[in-house]
């Protein structure tokens, strides 16, 4: 794999380098509440500007439905960046279209442009190569090399991850080069014993990964949202929790192997539950209670992992040589259903072992509940992407890159 370095040494003056960045950050509103994400990328958007590139930055932001929706415009993020970069930073109103063509034709050596959300195109997370491609060759057309530094999204087959990087010269960036080397330690040379605390609301992907990671880590954690189809599997009640219910069968296997195979999987054996989801916004008090994991309620849902497990989990984490962990224990930004997810990072820190936190939230966690992200071994902005890493997958983004 080629990296920036490369690129720089050969020179880039002039050069339009499209980055395909991850700026999938946090939003209230259209306020930011956490940019760990793009000080993530700026090395890399720096080092082109500085070396006289036209930069042109592009991400995708939440899960919009292939067509524009405000709601999820990169524009605050476009201007964070600005700030962040000391420089103006222009924006186009459309990925592809005439705002695109005429902010990046209009851009000077060393200025930097970002793109409006590429998933507002259906082409950029098509399944169908052909209507993938057409949307890459419109990208294409922007830029003269592509820098992949997106690593949140590299496990993703999508237009501008997987199929852009064939049609120009390619390298990584910074941030990919820099995750790939931490996480490459963990996947040959890992001490043990080896946590893996799994959590988070992305629950379909994140139980799928369960499968491999049984044949590598020593200890796996379930909280977040993925608990309740483990709890729902055992036959307990589970309320209005989340649910994955075509994977039941498959979460009672990955029960019977963990057994079988001497891997510890461990359940809440408590949660914190509400009638209802809490207002993230007012963020007025839920009605919260503690119950334990087989008496849960019908009319609510569990929001949170409870006291009993806090403890288990801090428990399961002291011993370890290493920690990976993804996804929060619970609804974290509300404080009511915090407390999981804040006495997990803390049994990292106090443990003595090597700690990973991968993810966009997990990590927007760690900093938002007033956490030194410094005082963890890595903080990796990709979540999934750092667990398919880890299972051993060849992840679309990476291998994009290769030569
Ligand atoms: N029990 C739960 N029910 C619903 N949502 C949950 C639950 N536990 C955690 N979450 C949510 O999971 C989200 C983060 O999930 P995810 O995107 O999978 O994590 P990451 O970005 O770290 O990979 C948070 O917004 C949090 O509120
Ligand atoms: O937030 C992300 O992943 P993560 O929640 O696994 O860290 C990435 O931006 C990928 O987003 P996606 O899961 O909508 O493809």
């Amino acid at each position: 794999m080629k990296t920036i370095d490369e690129l720089l040494a050969d020179g880039v003056a002039g050069k339009r380098v499209f980055v395909r960045a991850d700026l999938n950050v946090p939003l209230d509103g259209t306020t930011i509440t956490d940019d760990g994400r793009i000080r993530a990328v700026l090395p890399t958007v720096k080092a082109l500007a500085d070396a006289g590139a036209r930069v042109v930055v592009a991400s995708h932001l939440g899960r919009p439905k292939g067509a524009p929706d405000p709601v999820f415009s990169l524009a605050p993020a476009a201007t964070r960046l600005g700030e962040l970069l000391g420089a103006d930073v222009a924006f186009a109103s459309d990925t592809v279209g005439e705002s695109a063509t005429s902010t990046v034709s209009g851009l000077a050596d060393g200025q930097v442009a970002v793109l409006e959300n590429l998933r507002f195109n259906a082409g950029e997370t098509s399944k169908d190569d052909a209507e993938r491609a057409a949307f890459a060759d419109l990208l294409a057309g922007l830029a003269d090399v592509y820098v992949g530094d997106g690593f949140g999204a590299v496990h993703r087959k999508h237009a501008s991850v997987f199929d852009l990087p064939a049609r120009l010269p390619h390298y990584a960036g910074h941030l990919i080069a820099t995750e790939v080397g931490v996480l490459k330690k963990l996947t040959e040379d890992v001490q043990r014993p080896y946590v893996v605390a799994l959590g988070g609301a992305k629950v379909s992907d994140k139980l799928a990964v369960i499968d491999q990671l049984l044949a590598k880590a020593d200890r796996i954690l379930i909280g977040g949202g993925m608990a309740y189809t483990f709890l729902k599997a055992k036959g307990y009640e589970i309320g209005g929790s989340l649910l994955q219910e075509d994977q039941l069968a498959a979460v009672t296997e990955y029960v019977e192997r963990a057994e079988r195979t001497g891997v510890e999987l461990v359940l809440p054996v408590d949660a914190v539950v509400a009638p209802a989801f809490p207002d993230l916004k007012s963020k007025a008090p839920a009605d919260a209670t503690a119950v334990a994991a087989d008496a849960m309620p019908a009319d609510q849902m569990g929001l949170d992992i409870g006291p009993e497990s806090r403890k288990l989990y801090a428990s399961k984490i002291a011993d370890a040589a290493t920690v990976f962990w993804n996804g929060p224990m619970g609804v974290f930004e509300h404080p009511d259903f915090a407390e999981g997810t804040k006495a997990v990072a803390q049994a990292l820190l106090d443990s003595k072992s090597f700690t990973v936190v991968g993810g966009g939230d997990s990590a927007a966690a760690v900093r938002i509940l007033g956490f030194d992200e410094n005082a963890f071994g890595h903080i990796s902005t990709g979540g999934g992407a750092s667990l398919e890493y880890l299972e051993g997958k060849t992840l679309p983004g990476l291998a994009a890159l290769e030569d």
